[in-house]
């Protein structure tokens, strides 16, 4: 390792000869798969970036020149490349994020992970360099050949094409994968560029040869040069980028570090927009990555270097028994159908893929269009389910909005990673559904707490069908089931304490989801302090049950506890509905602060935030002036 310890900036980089580049991006795949086996990342994305991101930090001069890097998971050599070695904590608290960092590098710029939004930031940064005298510098993005499939990377280079005169160097990073193949016309697309590889080896054969055997010769490339424009054209048709006014160089094989300098250069020349297309193989350089069919190592655990085998066998989780949930649902109703926005494996429908193949669509990562496009289906008599990650819903808010909501449109979106996550850093917590689609009229939202509630809330949201349905859920293990020891109009009560003191307070401890389990600890934390105490799991959430409010009525203090942005949450809308029908109980909503939480694990953040049993118990008893030492 001795070449990437001694780089400490990109300038180190710029200085390599040949036999050095070829030796440092050796050491780097070498070091990837050592440190990211024992933290668990984004191996596969990094090591098919290695000689692409030597070949940038080579050719530009960042960070005088802006990179920027769509959805960031594979910066791991940039970070590298830019003096940051120690990974030993990658992607925990105090350690490298894992994506771009702005407090990491003065050679980050973009930390949101939510892909397809590089080409916006690259516009919009091309724009003030040309407004504030920087028009000499360039702008350049990396976007991933999945990420491509986005909305707004196409409403970017809409723009990007009307600059004509910013610098601005669009890298297509094309592996062909998302998590799985890339779908669409798009990938097709990419594919024809992709197979005209020989085009360009004919082409630099023409160059070197003919044009050196004289006039004739010379007439010969230049004829082949044109014949190339057309051929292409008939086989490959360019014409989607240059017909928007984008120069397109390439395709590239991204792996040879020279020919991606080489084009990289012509383009940094060209002084324009334009598309650099680089072919790259995620995994390349590690076998089981190269091997591994589902994802190619997109995100891996920690791992057994050697074999690439996971260290921990995965638990079962919440993911697994919506899996297996919605192939039963499947089953029985031959109107359900799945829709993924490129992540099939990762939100568990890779079964009902299997059983029914023709009832499942992969549109890319393009969740406005996968919500839209549901209605559509729902119109069309279908039941669609969607199945996203919660973090990712958010850019489609205006199409469960105004699409699938005043539509009254009988869609069901199962959200899986909803609530704090973590080790993914401040974009990727699903932190936000539940304020978000509070203002949604006529949505359901459930919040199952485990096994029996989920497969419950999925089986009954496929029956709405005038009205958007809504299943939240974590990441990760699911605990054992948690009974009902009663149900109050609908409410499911977890637990009842009587209390010792018989002027305690009683006190009424919602539960939203998985944090039921907090609410039960919590609610034998304040028990064993004398007060009478009720815990119940509302499980459909939104709207707040007007049931919940009569509970609220019939005691002296309610706390809520929800993995979710407090404002505008659960707790919040139980207080409003309380106001709204004359319950003047006071509520004192727990859940997660409307801020922005750097990476850490999860029960880090839990503790951090305040949301551990102890810890709400102690607020509570705050708030009733009974904790020991405090006025009564
Ligand atoms: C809006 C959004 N949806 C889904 C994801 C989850 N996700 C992370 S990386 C990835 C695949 C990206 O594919 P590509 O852009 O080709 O990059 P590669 O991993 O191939 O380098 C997806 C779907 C995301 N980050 N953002
Ligand atoms: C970058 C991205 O959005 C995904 O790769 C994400 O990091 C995966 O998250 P999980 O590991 O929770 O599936
Ligand atoms: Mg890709």
């Amino acid at each position: 390792m001795a070449l990437l310890e001694s780089i400490t900036s990109p300038a180190d980089v710029r200085r390599l000869t040949r036999t050095q580049v070829a030796r440092l991006a050796e050491e780097i795949r070498t070091f990837l798969v050592e440190s990211v086996s024992r933290t668990g990342g984004h191996l596969g994305p990094n090591l098919g970036v290695v000689e692409l991101t030597i070949a940038l930090h080579r050719v530009f001069d960042s960070p005088r020149d802006t990179m920027v890097f769509d959805t960031g998971h594979q910066a791991y050599v940039h970070k590298l490349l830019t003096g940051r070695t120690d990974f030993s904590q990658l992607r925990r608290r105090g350690g490298l994020s894992g994506y771009p960092s702005r407090t990491e590098s003065e050679h980050d710029v973009v930390e949101n992970s939510h892909a397809s939004t590089a080409l916006s930031w690259a516009d919009g940064i091309a724009k003030a360099n040309q407004l504030q005298g920087r028009g000499q510098r360039h702008v350049v993005a990396v976007i991933g050949d999945g990420a491509l499939t986005g909305g707004m990377a196409w409403e970017a280079l809409n723009n990007i094409a009307a600059g004509q005169d910013r610098r601005l160097v669009v890298v297509v990073n094309d592996n062909g994968r998302s998590y799985d193949p890339t779908i669409g016309g798009l990938a097709r697309h990419l594919d024809t560029l992709r197979t005209t590889q020989g085009y360009e080896n004919v082409l630099s054969w023409g160059k070197q040869t003919l044009r050196r055997s004289g006039p004739p010769g010379r007439f010969a490339y230049d004829a082949l040069h044109g014949l190339k424009k057309g051929i292409k054209d008939v086989v490959a048709p360019q014409g989607m980028f240059e017909d928007l006014g984008l120069k397109y160089v390439g395709p590239v094989d991204g792996h040879d570090e020279q020919a991606v300098e080489h084009a990289l250069r012509r383009a940094k020349a060209f002084g324009g927009p334009v598309i650099v297309h680089v072919i790259t193989e995620k995994g390349r350089g590690y076998t089981p990555a190269e091997q591994d069919v589902a994802d190619r190592f997109h995100a891996v655990g920690q791992i057994h270097p050697e074999t690439g085998l996971p260290l921990a066998p995965s638990r079962f989780g919440w993911t697994s028994v919506f899996a297996d949930e919605i192939v039963r649902i499947g089953r029985r109703r031959k109107d359900v159908v799945a829709i993924t926005a490129a992540m099939l494996q990762p939100v568990g429908l890779a079964p009902f893929a299997a059983e029914f193949p023709d009832r499942v669509f992969d549109v890319g990562i393009a969740e406005q269009h996968a919500a839209t496009s549901a209605a559509g289906m729902a119109f069309g008599g279908l039941h669609p389910v969607v199945a996203v990650y919660a973090t990712f819903l958010n850019r489609a808010f205006d199409q469960v909005l105004m699409d699938v909501a005043l539509h009254r449109a009988g869609v069901t979106f199962v959200l899986d990673r909803a609530g704090l996550t973590g080790d993914d850093g401040a974009s990727h917590n699903g932190m936000w559904d539940m304020a978000m689609l509070g203002i949604v009229p006529g949505l359901r939202l459930a919040a199952p707490r485990d096994e029996p509630t989920l497969r419950d809330a999925l089986r009954t949201s496929v029956d709405v069908d005038d009205a958007p349905t809504v299943v939240r859920y974590p990441k990760g293990a699911m605990g054992d089931p948690l009974p009902a020891v009663d149900e109050v109009d609908g409410i499911d009560v977890l637990a009842r304490h009587d209390g010792a003191d018989a002027d305690a307070p009683s006190v009424l401890v919602v539960g939203v989801g998985a944090m039921a389990v907090t609410a039960v600890a919590t609610g034998e934390v304040l028990a064993a302090h004398g007060l009478r105490v009720t815990v119940v799991d509302p499980r459909w959430v939104l709207p707040v049950p007007i049931a919940l409010t009569k509970l609220a009525g019939a005691h002296d203090h309610v706390v809520t506890i929800e993995d979710g942005v407090v404002d505008g949450g659960i707790g919040a809308l139980l207080g409003q509905r309380c106001t709204d029908v004359g319950v003047r109980t006071p509520v004192q909503a727990v859940g997660v602060p409307r801020r922005f939480l750097d990476h850490a694990s999860r029960d880090q953040l839990v503790g951090e935030l305040r949301l551990g049993p102890n810890d709400v118990a102690r607020d509570v008893l705050t708030a009733l002036g009974r904790l020991p030492g405090t006025a009564q």
